[in-house]
């Protein structure tokens, strides 16, 4: 009997590495006028609607009853204005599309090379993800680039996918272009996958499929806290308060910097036992999280021993919508230490409310 969610698996892995191939063949050809700025004042490039498409191709084709909660949407790339980006995309989607998607096993998930698509259908294939989410049932959520001011930078960024069954993340599958396969070796071979199905552990791979390595976050004692932590915090000022996550580093007495690094990258770097600590607190701004930027890289952490809630100590809710609802933070590390952050957070926040 094979394992549970073991063609989902499949199925998505070739559906992000697919993806991963489009975003860094993207990356060296990608001009100025390929990006766009949504409504929310973000930036989408062609690489995220392309990867978009693909992916929910690859969905569709093997899962066609499976709803998908998707960042991207086509209303932009639908104006007249927007006609040359329009073309590059589906240029770049088809493109993707023409490989074998998953050498081997292809056929068995109706997934193989497929004929050219037409615009319409790659739009119509884009908006599949605009499922409003919920509490009930199955279906997937995507962020095709995650972190996509670092793939404009050249720095980190992940293409992203889980399974969401009864608002419980089942299956998790992130892809890394950019990032070092050996921690100890920054300067080495890069582009990593890293995938956690519920029950069955956290692996990472080499984006090829080559050199697979069980994820498990090393222990900290309490007392080693000071000299063997550091945060792993984003690197945008505006997506999480860099001045909270330095009070609260203050009260760990750290010795060390953070790290910062865009995407969900530093979810899989808490996995393989970077840092040790993941601290995403709100600005103040009134932002919500979506479901897209966490649920992959929750499951991760806790498939590697981990535990990951948010700053109150309750766990993420992935079953709101396409977002998480109130924002109190994200705050992920290994399970020893998780309870120390918590308190160190809580005391942060009691000292930021008597001063205002
Ligand atoms: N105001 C605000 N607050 C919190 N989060 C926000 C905010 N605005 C955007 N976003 C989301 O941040 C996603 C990028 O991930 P990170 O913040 O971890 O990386 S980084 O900030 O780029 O370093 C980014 O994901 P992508 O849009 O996929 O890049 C956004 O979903
Ligand atoms: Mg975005
Ligand atoms: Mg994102
Ligand atoms: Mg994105």
């Amino acid at each position: 009997m094979s394992a549970l969610y073991s063609n989902e698996k499949q199925v998505a892995i070739a559906a992000v590495r697919r993806a991963c191939i489009l975003t860094n063949s993207v990356f060296n050809k990608l001009v100025k006028n390929e990006t766009l700025t949504k409504d929310d004042k973000s930036p989408v490039t062609v690489g995220d609607y392309a990867a978009q498409a693909v992916i929910n191709t690859i969905l569709s084709k093997a899962f066609p009853d499976d709803p998908i909660v998707g960042e991207e949407s086509s209303s932009d790339l639908r104006t007249p204005s927007s006609s040359s980006l329009r073309s590059r995309v589906i240029e770049l989607a088809n493109e993707a599309l023409q490989h074998d998607l998953a050498p081997g096993d292809s056929s068995a998930w109706g997934i193989g090379p497929g004929a050219t698509q037409s615009e319409g259908q790659l739009l119509e294939t884009i908006d599949r993800g605009s499922f409003a989410g919920g509490k009930s049932g199955r279906m997937w959520t995507l962020d095709p680039i995650d972190g996509t001011k670092g793939f404009l930078r050249g720095g980190q960024y992940a293409v992203c996918l889980a399974l969401l069954v009864d608002s419980r993340v089942e299956l998790g599958v992130i892809g890394c272009p950019n990032l070092p396969v050996d921690p100890s070796k920054p300067d080495g071979a890069r582009g990593c996958l890293f995938i956690a199905v519920r029950g069955q552990g956290a692996e990472q791979l080499t984006l090829s499929g080559s050199d697979p390595k069980t994820l498990s976050i090393p222990a900290i004692a309490s007392e080693d806290i000071s000299n063997s932590l550091s945060f792993l915090e984003s690197v945008e000022a505006a997506h999480s308060s860099h001045g909270f996550n330095s009070r609260v580093s203050d009260i760990l007495g750290l010795a060390t910097s953070p790290v910062r690094m865009d995407s969900q990258a530093k979810y899989c770097c808490l996995a393989r036992g970077e840092g040790g600590a993941y601290l995403r607190m709100p600005t103040g701004a009134g932002y919500r999280e979506k479901i897209w930027d966490h649920a992959p890289g929750s499951l991760l952490v806790t498939e590697a021993g981990g535990a990951i809630s948010d700053s109150r100590g309750q766990p993420l809710d992935f079953g709101l919508g396409r977002d998480l609802g109130e924002n109190f933070g994200v705050v992920a590390a290994g399970k020893s230490v998780q309870a120390d952050v918590l308190a160190a957070v809580k005391k942060a926040g009691e000292e930021e409310k008597s001063k205002a």
